[in-house]
């Protein structure tokens, strides 16, 4: 059987004005923050797509009940008298890590015996770092190598534990957090470097208490009371097109509704490092998260160089981040990426064979890779699998050349983050057929 696969032709600078689907980490915490909770409540903007899908798949088969309002509209009626119910089929979390992660935190909290398992490319990914600590909890946990499946047991109860994350993670923090609900005293956590706080953020308005003290974490056991949550739209799908619009002149683009938390927008700083003519307007909040409106033209932009400190402000936004240093002028350069090699894929060497594939001079080392902007080329490139490569790609391939365009292999995953991205593209103008 083919693949799914895009062609793309070369187009026009993007323009126009969009939205995006909502925030799919904000979407997977609305989820199972909202089941665990004492009376519930409502998300509305949830985004429907493979991985936050898969949460909620799993949390039905645990006993939560959620029903759907409408699209994006689901009212959770929060722990239920019994309690979640062991399931007897393992629950599989697709291409998850966010799932897999913040479920295996809420299930070893509670006590619950399950099996999460994921497909091969989930099953590929590093869980010793949340089953590490919640073993230092009290938490009853197997994994083969460190790697899904995980199995989780019963077990007496967990304590809280004063412990210091070896990566910056939010989803190894919130793993940590939502056990911590669970625990017999205070859960302390303290992070090499900040990572997204989204989880702080929506237990707190949920009636939570998890505090930063003295630059540390401190999580209050005792579940939250419920509420309700409105999530904004994802500034990891709007990247693609941001990205885009500002590294090629002719651009106009405006995102409207997009969240802006600053532990999520690094890449709007390093496009605004790299010259890109930026207008974020309309800053207002939404479910306790910043959002706003973002307006760019597109200019020629000039390469930087990115350290450690800059990606983990950006970790998913390094892919899209190159659609601008593959169009800039110079050589820029990543560094203190290794994170990046552990996600759907190894996302550095990915973009380093499509960037190359398209005709760019490319340089990779462990921690990061370098590329010198120039003209991009027909080609056929892959996705490996990974839904932002494939987008990454796409938008590049845009700009390519005349000629037949560029083909882009394998690009069913998108599904798991940005279902309408198809879409999204030829709304904005581009030329974008798909087969298989
Ligand atoms: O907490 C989250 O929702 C996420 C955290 C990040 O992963 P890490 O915690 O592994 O850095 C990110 O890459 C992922 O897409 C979503
Ligand atoms: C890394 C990602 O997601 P997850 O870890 O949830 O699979 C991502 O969406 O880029």
């Amino acid at each position: 059987m083919g693949t799914l696969d895009w062609r793309i032709r070369p187009s026009p600078p993007l323009s126009g004005q969009c939205q995006v689907p909502g925030d799919k980490s904000i979407s997977h915490r609305a989820l199972l923050f909202l089941a665990l909770s004492q009376q519930g409540g409502r998300v509305t903007g949830l985004l429907e797509s493979e991985d936050c899908l898969r949460t909620l798949a799993a949390l039905r088969r645990l006993g939560a009940s959620i029903d759907q309002l409408g699209p994006g509209d689901y009212q959770l009626a929060g722990w239920p008298d019994q309690g979640l119910v062991s399931p007897d089929e393992p629950l599989d979390m697709g291409n998850s890590g966010t799932g897999m992660r913040l479920l295996t935190g809420v299930l070893a909290g509670a006590g619950i015996s399950a099996t999460l398992s994921g497909d091969a490319s989930l099953c590929r990914r590093p869980m010793g770092r949340v089953v590490n600590p919640l073993r230092m909890m009290g938490a009853a946990i197997s994994a083969d190598e460190g790697k899904p499946p995980l199995n989780i047991g019963a077990h007496p109860g967990l304590h809280g534990i004063d412990y210091v994350l070896p990566v910056a993670s939010a989803q190894v923090k919130s793993a940590l957090m939502l056990a911590g609900l669970f625990a017999e005293g205070e859960t302390r956590l303290t992070e090499p470097g900040p990572s997204r706080d989204h989880s702080e953020r929506m237990l707190n308005g949920l009636g939570a208490q998890v505090d930063v003290v003295s630059g540390r974490l401190v999580v209050q056991p005792g579940r939250p009371r419920g509420g309700d949550v409105a999530v904004p739209g994802d500034l990891s799908s709007a990247a693609f097109a941001l990205a885009a619009a500002a590294a090629r002149p002719g651009a106009q683009l405006r995102v409207e509704a997009v969240g802006v938390n600053p532990t999520r927008y690094g890449i709007l700083r390093l496009l605004e490092r790299m010259g890109a003519r930026l207008q974020i307007e309309n800053r207002r909040e939404i479910g306790g998260e910043p959002v706003a409106d973002i307006n760019v033209e597109g200019a020629v932009l000039k390469a930087i160089r990115v350290g450690a400190e800059d990606v983990v402000l950006a970790v998913d936004e390094i892919p899209a981040l190159l659609i601008a240093a593959a169009q800039a002028e110079g050589r820029t350069e990543i560094h203190g990426a290794t994170e990046l090699r552990v996600k759907e894929s190894d996302r550095l060497a990915a973009m380093a064979e499509g960037l190359e594939r398209l005709g760019l001079a490319v340089t990779t080392r462990e921690d990061g890779l370098s590329v010198v902007g120039g003209r991009i080329q027909p080609a056929v490139v892959r996705s490996w699998g990974d839904h932002r490569i494939a987008m990454s790609l796409a938008m590049l391939a845009a700009s390519a050349e005349a000629g037949e365009g560029v083909v882009i292999e394998d690009v069913a995953n998108v599904a798991t983050s940005f279902p309408e991205f198809p879409a999204h593209c030829r709304a904005l103008g581009m030329n974008l057929e798909q087969s298989g």
